[in-house]
């Protein structure tokens, strides 16, 4: 029988519920501390936004947590979005589509968290504050409304704090120090409204830069675009009247004026920075043992355990992999509560710190800026190594999806085409559709399979679905053995540029 270890949780969102789950099931005891009056973390919708100045972040604001906007989707399909155990295909919480609501997130997580009792070992309204490394244990205050600040000593902690809280700015765009009109970042964006009539110029190019520009487009009196990437002229973007892509920023000036690397120069009332988040521990003492430098959060062997507090130290969730984010931290968190069990060892501490300098080493010598350490992309290197190491493998058929649907994104990203899906029926089956560009239409299968109908037109699809209207009789055919039609009244439409 294993030793039972009293371990702490900070965080309440999909990494410490899962976590909690994987340490009550090795019988430890846990608390989970969370800040909020609620669980789920970034899918707990929270209508209200952060006040004051992006640029100069007053560390003792009052930060609201999510950076969910309100009509966000998630932009993983369904399947990939449950744990090995608990599906969220299956769940039917009202929203058929494919890429859900965030509301279904925030259901699914509730539901598992009462389903497993963890729900029963959160704290609520309890703000960790400080952790401090103790001969081996850690002392963790935590602070109420009620109680004031409290501290307790326990074996282990595990840090699930989430990281997309924190805004990262452009701030090295010139002049940007000294734009004096409205500046915001997409943490702080919820509804399009405030944007009605104004010039917005959005920096980035990630899912929540091309969704916001689009939504704020509805409002706005011109939107512009601005990216990194290389290659990208001056356009005008197909269907929206007011969205222009540009190229990075060259200067901005105090009178609003945005002068762009293509040439082109505007007046704009807002600056909107869709450029990501930091990590940030303002909690952790550990003596610099584990730091933040330049968003890698280090050294962490395997993202998870830093050497020279493995493993009573501990943290979840701080690996970005686009495909199967919540079984990889489902991975990470049977992880550490089997090596604190003591049923799995790890390397020694040199062993451990060999193989993240090995990591960083490799990052540098493919030209990979540090702060992309966390990022995995699509590759599931790292998710089958977890695997293995708790005996378990990621379903074959989750790989396919995700396959397929990476290859979708990246055809996606970085050209200027159009993407809509939604669910619809291909000889009377209901399937989810992608459609990647104008000449382009797919049927991403929810077997993870593609194929192009031959005589598929955009235009009726984009008639059938952003029309709107309630009668079945689909005009669209194709498909396999090409009758198929489309029910438009059960399809759901995203369109992302
Ligand atoms: C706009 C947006 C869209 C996204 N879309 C997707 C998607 O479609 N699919 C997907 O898989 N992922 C998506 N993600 C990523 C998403 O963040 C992860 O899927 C996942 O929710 C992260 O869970 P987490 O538990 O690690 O962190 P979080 O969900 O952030 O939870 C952290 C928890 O810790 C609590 N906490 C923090 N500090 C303290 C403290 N000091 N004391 C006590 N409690 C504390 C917070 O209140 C919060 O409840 C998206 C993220 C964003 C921002």
């Amino acid at each position: 029988m294993t030793h039972s270890l009293n371990i702490a949780v900070i965080g309440a969102g999909t990494s410490g519920l899962l976590t909690a789950r994987e340490l009550l099931r090795e019988n430890h005891r846990v608390t989970v501390f969370e800040k909020s009056n609620r669980l789920g973390g970034t899918w707990l919708y929270e209508p209200q936004v952060e006040a004051g100045d992006v640029l100069h972040l007053d560390p003792n604001r009052s930060v609201v947590h999510s950076s969910l906007y309100s009509s966000l989707r998630t932009n993983i399909p369904r399947p990939l979005m449950g744990f090995s155990y608990y599906s969220f295909e299956d769940k039917s919480y009202g929203d058929p589509r494919m890429f859900p609501g965030h509301e279904e997130v925030l259901k699914f997580l509730q539901d598992f968290a009462n389903e497993f009792g963890i729900t029963e070992v959160i704290r609520f309204n309890s703000e960790v504050v400080r952790v401090d490394s103790l001969d081996g244990d850690f002392v963790v205050e935590w602070r109420t409304m009620e109680v004031g600040s409290v501290a307790e000593v326990f074996d282990a902690v595990v840090v699930c704090s989430g990281h997309h809280t924190e805004p990262r700015i452009a701030d090295d765009v010139p002049g940007i120090e000294e734009w004096s009109r409205k500046q915001t970042h997409s943490h702080n964006y919820r509804v399009p409204e405030p944007y009605r009539d104004q010039v917005v110029v959005v920096i980035g190019n990630g899912t929540s830069a091309l969704d916001i520009s689009r939504e704020i487009a509805t409002v706005a009196k011109e939107v512009h675009l601005s990216s990194r990437s290389l290659n990208v002229k001056v356009s005008k973007l197909d269907v929206y009247e007011n969205i222009w892509q540009h190229s990075k920023i060259n200067r901005v000036y105090d009178d609003g004026t945005v002068f762009f690397q293509d040439g082109d120069s505007i007046g704009a009332d807002v600056i909107l920075h869709c450029t990501g988040y930091k990590f940030h521990f303002p909690f952790l003492r550990t003596n610099n043992i584990v730091h933040v430098d330049d968003n890698r959060v280090g050294p962490l062997y395997k993202h998870v355990f830093p050497p020279q507090l493995a493993p009573r130290l501990a943290f979840v969730g701080l690996t970005y992999n686009q495909g199967v984010h919540f079984q990889m931290f489902e991975l990470q968190s049977k992880w550490v509560a089997l090596v604190l069990s003591g049923k799995i060892s790890l390397p020694s501490k040199d062993e451990m710190l060999a193989d993240v300098h090995k990591h960083y080493r490799e990052m540098e010598d493919n030209g990979i800026p540090k702060r992309y350490t966390h990022s995995l992309g699509f590759k599931f290197e790292y998710v089958d190594w977890l695997a293995s190491q708790v005996g378990l493998q990621i379903d074959d058929r989750l790989k396919v999806i995700c396959r397929n649907f990476s290859e979708q994104y990246l055809n996606i990203h970085g050209t200027n085409v159009w993407r809509i899906t939604g669910r619809g029926f291909v000889d009377d089956k209901e399937e989810t559709l992608l459609v990647l560009d104008h000449s382009d239409v797919r049927f991403f299968l929810d077997d993870g399979c593609c194929f192009s109908p031959a005589d598929f037109s955009i235009e009726n699809l984009e008639n059938m679905f952003i029309g709107g209207g309630d009668s079945c009789d689909g005009s669209g055919s194709g498909g396999r053995g090409g009758s198929s039609g489309i029910n438009r009244s059960t399809v759901v439409v995203m369109v992302d540029q």
